[in-house]
């Protein structure tokens, strides 16, 4: 950047962030606003466990960036501050999507190290957590965050049959299970066995999206940390509040912030415009979907791909064209498509086809330019 003397221009060392960091992924709001009735019934079911008791199961549902993740944290927080009876663990089932990679998180989260690389049977991995929570006399709250990703694994049930029957096979284990969903579509009790279903009879607990005061409310918060004083202008702050509220995805009004500031920096300007707003939001408004783009497989990418060339075709035909990519059979294949549909990848829809019966026709719900784009 060109060093510029003027008034209203940054020079090279200047920058109009004051943290640049509060607008980044991992940041845990210092206040956590328009969410207390939530953290109140979260407090309500955990409060057993601080007495050494097995607390209520919760689940957790609203649509992406309402603040499930950060709720949880902050309670996590709470229960660290007042014992070291609980253990508290979180799993990110977008990493972790089977059950026996949720039982592995949750050993590494018991003993500080990772299982054996070598394998062990999940079994002895289940009954070692187990043993260790007895030993120590702590009760475990497991939070499986985005759940939905073991539903579309078809590892939901067998995950929550194995943590909710845990007193059963080791006698004195505690354990309590928030799931957190932020699928809409997806009725979490209705998706689960009945087996499952008659021992999970949690506590609801539910996440509006925020309204766009309460956006421009906490985007508020974050520009008087992140920004020097008058950077973003009230006027400023309300179009980033408008154009977030269109999603209700705080995440894209936290980005869209940053990618602000970083456009105003590359104009030297010091202070943020609606230019540099209108200009991020191309970029922000694609956050879910990036998000969404990057915990897939490679397998699944590749159906992806062969869905930019060919937006809209019958499955059939593009199944040909993903078998020339990869090895895979038709099961797998529908299965990709199902879970690509369940993420709002696309959109898998049963048409008429003249005397040749009943099939899905596979359409992407982005722009294929702006998928191709973040699949490179
Ligand atoms: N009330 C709030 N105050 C301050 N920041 C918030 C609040 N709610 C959410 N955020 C911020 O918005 C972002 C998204 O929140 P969070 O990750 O908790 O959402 P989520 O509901 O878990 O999303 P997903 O379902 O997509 O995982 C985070 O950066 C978080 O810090």
């Amino acid at each position: 950047m060109t060093g510029d003397p003027e008034e209203g221009m940054l020079s090279w060392d200047e920058s109009v962030f004051r943290n640049e960091h509060v607008f980044e992924i991992d940041y845990v709001p210092e206040t956590f606003r328009h969410r207390d009735s939530q953290m109140q019934s979260l407090t309500y079911a955990l409060r057993p466990a601080v007495r050494g008791s097995r607390p209520l199961n919760v689940m957790v549902r609203g649509p992406p960036g309402t603040g499930k993740t950060t709720a949880i944290q902050k309670l996590y927080d709470e229960i660290g501050a007042q014992t070291r009876d609980v253990q508290t663990i979180r799993v990110n089932c977008q990493v972790n999507s089977t059950r026996y990679s949720v039982f592995s998180r949750l050993f590494e989260g018991c003993f500080d190290y990772e299982p054996p690389s070598s394998g062990i049977s999940f079994k002895k991995l289940f009954g070692q957590i187990a043993e260790k929570l007895v030993e120590d006399d702590r009760v475990l709250v497991v939070a499986l965050d985005d759940v939905n990703y073991l539903f579309y694994e078809n590892e939901a049930s067998d995950t929550l049959y194995s943590l909710l029957r845990a007193h059963e096979e080791h006698p004195g284990a505690k354990i309590g299970v928030i799931v957190v969903s932020s699928d809409p579509a997806l009725e979490v009790i209705d998706a689960l066995d009945t087996r499952v279903q008659s021992v999970f009879r949690p506590e609801d607990v539910y996440f509006p999206v925020y309204d766009q005061p309460e956006i421009v409310d906490i985007l508020h918060e974050r520009v008087t940390r992140g920004f020097h004083d008058g950077v973003v202008a009230t006027d400023v702050l309300e179009r980033v509040g408008s154009l977030t509220a269109k999603s209700g995805d705080l995440r894209v009004g936290i980005d869209l912030l940053r990618r602000a500031g970083l456009n105003a920096e590359m104009r030297a300007s010091r202070t943020v415009e609606l230019e540099d707003v209108e200009k991020a939001y191309e970029t922000s408004k694609y956050i879910n979907l990036s998000r969404s783009l990057n915990s897939l497989s490679e397998n699944e990418r590749a159906l992806l791909e062969v869905l930019v060339d060919h937006d809209g075709a019958q499955a059939g035909e593009v199944y040909e064209r993903f078998s020339e990519e990869t090895d895979l059979g038709y099961t797998r294949y529908s299965e990709i498509v199902n879970k690509l549909d369940q993420l709002g990848l696309i959109d898998a829809e049963y048409a008429e086809i003249d005397g040749r019966g009943r099939s899905r026709s596979l359409t992407l719900s982005y722009e294929p330019e702006a998928i191709r784009e973040r699949l490179e």
